[in-house]
């Protein structure tokens, strides 16, 4: 685990975030789905269809042993053995006292509250699995992604522990958010996220040049509004994976 590697992790996570919402915007909003009176009954609490849908897929995936890998944290935590293959032997990069840091209920709200409103259209075609399959898809790569904040505060505690264990013992959390940011990365990061949302979000024709996005070309559209992504990591990717380093630090020295 080195800087290079987390940026190198973090960089190949934003294809997957950018995908990830290209197609999750080709349905409409689908509001009936995130409605907790839309499914009557239900398992004796009031879950929309969405939350229902997250709860059983990441059972399947617990199952086949997918949060064996510290990576991924699920939504809904299960006791759930994993029974549909054998364990991996995975190595443990992290401070065990705070390996499970995570801030998974910050990005289930931010997701549907804040950024679906944003990214959908505005109706219903009752395509409500699918348009839940693809929310999957977004928090789950968005999860990955903030939650690397782990690995990112790991890789520079070992890189300036002194500093750090002075500002972890006196609990200065502001001193710490301080440094552990990098401005100059971090625009790099949101700069480069917003031009793969014009790489990845163009039409191919086979008529004519590719379409490079500039903003002379005013017939360019783009599946996902390339400033969206940038305000997405901005106001929320961003400020939640500093948020989980700082907390990952709080917990460095238990
Ligand atoms: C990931 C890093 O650490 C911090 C978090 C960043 C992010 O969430 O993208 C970017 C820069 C830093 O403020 C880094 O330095 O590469």
């Amino acid at each position: 685990l080195s800087l290079d590697t987390v940026r190198e992790f973090l960089t190949r996570e934003e294809d997957t975030v950018v995908f990830g919402l290209i197609e999750r915007a080709k349905y409409p909003r689908n509001t009936p789905a995130y409605d907790p009176g839309y499914l009557a009954g239900g398992h004796g609490h009031n879950a929309s269809f969405a939350e229902m849908f997250v709860r059983e897929s990441e059972a399947v995936h617990a199952k086949a042993g997918r949060y064996q890998s510290l990576q991924e944290i699920p939504f809904f935590p299960f006791r759930v053995p994993f029974t549909l293959a054998p364990p991996y032997n995975f190595t443990t990069e992290l401070y065990s006292a705070a390996a499970f840091v995570n801030v998974n209920d910050a990005i289930w709200s931010t997701y549907f509250n804040q950024l679906l409103p944003l990214l959908a259209k505005n109706s219903d075609d009752g395509n409500y699995a699918a348009t839940v399959a693809s929310d999957l898809v977004c928090l789950q790569a968005l999860s990955r992604r903030i939650n690397y904040g782990r690995y990112v505060a790991e890789v520079k505690f070992i890189g300036d522990q002194q500093n750090y264990t002075t500002l972890i013992r006196n609990k200065d959390t502001d001193a710490l958010m301080k440094l552990l940011t990098s401005e100059a990365q971090e625009d790099v990061v949101k700069r480069r996220v917003q031009k793969k949302a014009m790489v990845f979000g163009q039409n191919v024709t086979l008529d004519g040049p590719v379409e490079t996005g500039n903003s002379n070309s005013s017939q360019t559209s783009f599946k996902v509004d390339p400033s969206l992504v940038y305000e997405l990591y901005d106001k929320w990717v961003i400020p939640l994976t500093k948020q989980v380093e700082v907390e990952y630090l709080l917990h460095r020295l238990d």
